[in-house]
């Protein structure tokens, strides 16, 4: 992986994937499936990975984190910036940041959660991880008003925040006064839109965010790649025709479980074998995962 410090131009050179983690029979992540994952990315231009809700760290044992964190670091290659996610509890992201003192990644991400926290208590719980890792780390925004914009900016003057993903879901993704508070204090330049290709090209193009996190890019790198440069160079009918081709993907993801049916689309794909998923999460039944083995199928058919 890229072990130089985080820079933001990172951020607009590649799609942020957020993959699957793949894991063998016994449930154990697996070194193969995972570097096959990594490499069809990589094969497809992107150069970003984020490991977080997809790759479901927030059911991950704290005995296999180290070892998950030594996994990707090896697999990908050195022109690739891997960020793994901690938390979402503070007493597991704490434990956690000591393991990734070990390690070079440039940065971590804090997994959000509304469960027994408060504004003040999620800014304090930052500025602590973020200190004892020697790095800033990336906020998660997933819920509206979850950090007041005045907390963002102190965080952001105390040099806590590396960058942020934006993935508060609203119907019209136009409307949205709590990422146009936000990017009145946190530059544009450090904000992710973080929920895949269908908002992109608005956050992009009315909001001027960076870059764009997304799943659907696991099944189909080039593609997604191509609708990150086609925002960057204006060319929004192209960008909306890419938008619309994963959508039936995404539709599918939203009906059933964005996190469960990648997890399946990566497998159905043949770019490897995810294996079962994590408990607390269930597996998909076989008449669903048929329903994603035409979606993908039919994407690639229309791919041509
Ligand atoms: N949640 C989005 C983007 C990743 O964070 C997705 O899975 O597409």
């Amino acid at each position: 992986m890229l072990t130089t410090p985080f820079d933001p131009a990172h951020l607009s050179e590649s799609v942020f994937a957020v993959p699957p983690l793949a894991r063998n029979e016994v449930g154990q992540v697996c070194a193969v499936e995972n570097q096959k994952i990594i490499q069809f990315l990589e094969a497809g231009g992107v150069r970003s990975l984020l490991y977080g809700g997809n790759a479901v760290f927030y059911h991950m044992k704290p005995s296999e984190y180290a070892a998950t964190l030594r996994l990707l670091a090896d697999a990908s290659s050195d022109q690739t910036t891997v960020v793994p996610s901690i938390g979402p509890s503070y007493g597991l992201a704490a434990d956690q940041v000591e393991m990734l003192r070990g390690f070079d990644f440039p940065t971590a991400m804090l997994l959000p959660s509304r469960d027994v926290v408060d504004p003040q208590g999620i800014a304090s719980g930052i500025r602590r991880l973020a200190e004892r890792l020697g790095k800033p780390l990336v906020v998660y925004l997933k819920f509206d008003r979850w950090l007041e914009p005045s907390l963002i900016e102190a965080l952001h003057r105390d040099g806590a925040i590396s960058w942020i993903k934006y993935a508060v879901v609203l119907d019209d993704p136009s409307q949205d006064d709590y990422l146009r508070e936000v990017l009145d204090v946190f530059p544009s330049e450090r904000v992710v839109s973080g929920i895949g290709e269908q908002p992109a090209i608005v956050h992009l193009r009315d909001f001027g965010v960076e870059g764009f996190t997304s799943g659907c890019v696991c099944v189909a790198p080039e593609r997604s790649m191509a609708m990150l440069r086609a925002i960057q160079d204006g060319d929004f009918d192209t960008a909306e025709s890419i938008r619309q081709w994963f959508q039936p993907l995404e539709d599918l993801r939203n009906h059933y479980s964005p996190i469960r049916v990648l997890h399946h689309a990566v497998q159905e794909a043949d770019i490897a074998t995810t294996g079962p998923i994590l408990p607390m999460l269930s597996d998909l039944d076989e008449e669903v995962v048929g329903q994603i083995r035409n979606v993908v199928q039919s994407m690639r058919s229309h791919q041509a």
